[in-house]
């Protein structure tokens, strides 16, 4: 391919896919982990021609072109501390991490001055195919050459590629990706407290209810630091995920003291300021009944229970709060996101359907226990998150991800199907109506 050589440090799951994918497209690469993974990395990639596993990120640093930080985002700093110094003259330097503003910070502070800098987000998980996927690629600080460069190696991603400045990628990823992560965490916290498996009960099976399910699970089944510090250590996730509890707790008080007229008024005017610009007469939905159903965990009930969608209403209150348009995030949204937004939608544009959810939340008193775990669950988070309370974060999170661990490989391979059904489905979509 070139006669450039791609440095990774940080052989997981992100740094594996992109050794993968890149060697195989003929640029060499050297990359290594922590110094304990260089037996068991070196017989992994021993097929690999391209592939050089080295002992350390010295090494790595001294001899690659562009240099690619794949590690948790609450150890760049140190990491980048250790080997930036070693970084080969005039060599390009860039990271993978979920949150711009720490990795920046890092580069700032422990580069030699004659490196450049170029970072990227692939806006999905490992698993995940990046063809079609926005990647994001900052040039924070280099010459065009050197994107150039940058971009040519990530070309056989197939992504989508955006170019965005570290403040901008961190305050839509806010927007989108750490407000999602709120609100599923938060269903598996309310779904344990209440010992619940929901796709044992009748209730939680069918339709959008597989999405909140798969979803959460799919969430639970990765690693906690992913989450923590797309949460913890963006600058502007905090007000995000304190206004999604703040929705939350409001629209509760409402539903447990019977404000219909109160309830109702906020629902719609959030609806509007959210979807009512978006509405154009026949145009569809991003999801649909059939494709929904396809994927459960559990057999669906002959008939389709209610349910008054509380973790839904309150994301659309947050976002109506915060003055925050969610489809002009699509081109930065991960596959998560997008079925996140696709479920709201699915309530919010039918009319019945919202209506349903209104009745519900004021009639239904079988919710209420559910409701109220959740609302203790969002505000739990919120304040691990505020506080910037990485150990607390993460003692919860692997105490559900424990509960929930005997099903990941079923929802794994369910929920993988999901995302590529839902995600052809919509590109299919976007082509017929660019096709118009
Ligand atoms: N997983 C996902 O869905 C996505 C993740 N990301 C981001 O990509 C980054 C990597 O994530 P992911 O691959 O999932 O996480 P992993 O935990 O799988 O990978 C991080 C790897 O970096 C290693 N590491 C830590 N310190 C060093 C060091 N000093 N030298 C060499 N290697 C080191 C870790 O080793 P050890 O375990 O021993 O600490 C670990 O193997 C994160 O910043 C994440 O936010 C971005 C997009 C998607
Ligand atoms: O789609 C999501 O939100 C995920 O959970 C996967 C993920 C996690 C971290 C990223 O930086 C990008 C994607």
């Amino acid at each position: 391919m070139g006669d450039a050589v791609v440095g990774i440090i940080g052989m997981g799951d992100m740094g594996k896919m992109y050794a993968r994918r890149i060697s195989d497209a003929g640029w060499k690469v050297h990359a290594c982990d922590v110094p304990e993974q260089y037996e068991t990395l070196t017989s992994e990639f021993s097929n690999r021609k391209n592939v050089s596993i080295l002992e350390n990120g010295h090494l790595v640093s001294r001899s690659s072109d562009w240099i690619m930080y794949s590690v948790e985002a609450k150890n760049i700093d140190a990491v980048v501390r250790t080997y930036g110094p070693s970084t080969k003259m005039g060599a390009i330097v860039g990271g993978q991490t979920s949150t711009k503003a720490p990795e920046i910070a890092a580069f700032e502070k422990h580069l030699p001055p004659d490196v450049e800098i170029v970072s990227c987000h692939s806006l999905h998980g490992p698993g995940v195919n990046p063809k079609g996927q926005p990647l994001v690629i900052i040039n924070h600080r280099a010459s065009q050459k050197s994107v150039k460069l940058v971009e040519r190696i990530l070309s056989c991603l197939e992504s989508k590629v955006v170019p965005l400045s570290a403040e901008k990628h961190d305050r839509i990823t806010a927007d989108t990706q750490a407000v999602t992560h709120a609100a599923f965490l938060s269903m598996g916290t309310a779904w344990q407290a209440n010992k619940q498996f929901p796709w044992e009960i009748p209730r939680y099976i069918g339709g959008i209810e597989n999405v909140k399910i798969n979803l959460t699970l799919r969430i639970y089944s990765n690693k906690w630091h992913v989450y923590a510090g797309l949460a913890i250590l963006n600058p502007s996730a905090k007000a995000q995920i304190r206004q999604y509890a703040e929705s939350v707790t409001e629209l509760f008080k409402l539903m447990l003291a019977g404000h219909r007229k109160e309830l109702t008024e906020r629902v719609h005017a959030a609806r509007a300021a959210v979807f009512g610009k978006q509405r154009v007469e026949g145009e569809q939905l991003l999801l649909d009944d059939e494709l929904l159903d396809r994927f459960s965990l559990g057999d669906k009930p002959a008939q389709r229970v209610k349910n008054n969608h509380l973790s839904l209403l309150a994301m659309v209150d947050c976002w109506y709060k915060l003055g925050i348009v969610p489809y002009d995030h699509m081109i930065c949204s991960t596959p998560l996101f997008r079925l996140w937004l696709g479920i709201t939608e699915y309530v919010y544009r039918n009319e019945e359907l919202l209506a349903e959810c209104i009745d519900t939340a004021l009639d239904d008193n079988s919710f209420r226990a559910d409701d109220l775990e959740f609302t203790f669950a969002a505000r739990d988070w919120s304040e691990r998150v505020s506080l910037g309370n990485m150990d607390g974060y993460r003692e919860k999170f692997e105490r559900i991800q424990n509960y929930f661990k005997p099903r990941f490989p079923e929802a794994t391979k369910v929920g993988n199907e999901m995302i590529k059904t839902i995600e052809e489905n919509l590109n299919s979509r976007r082509s017929q109506s660019a096709a118009l």
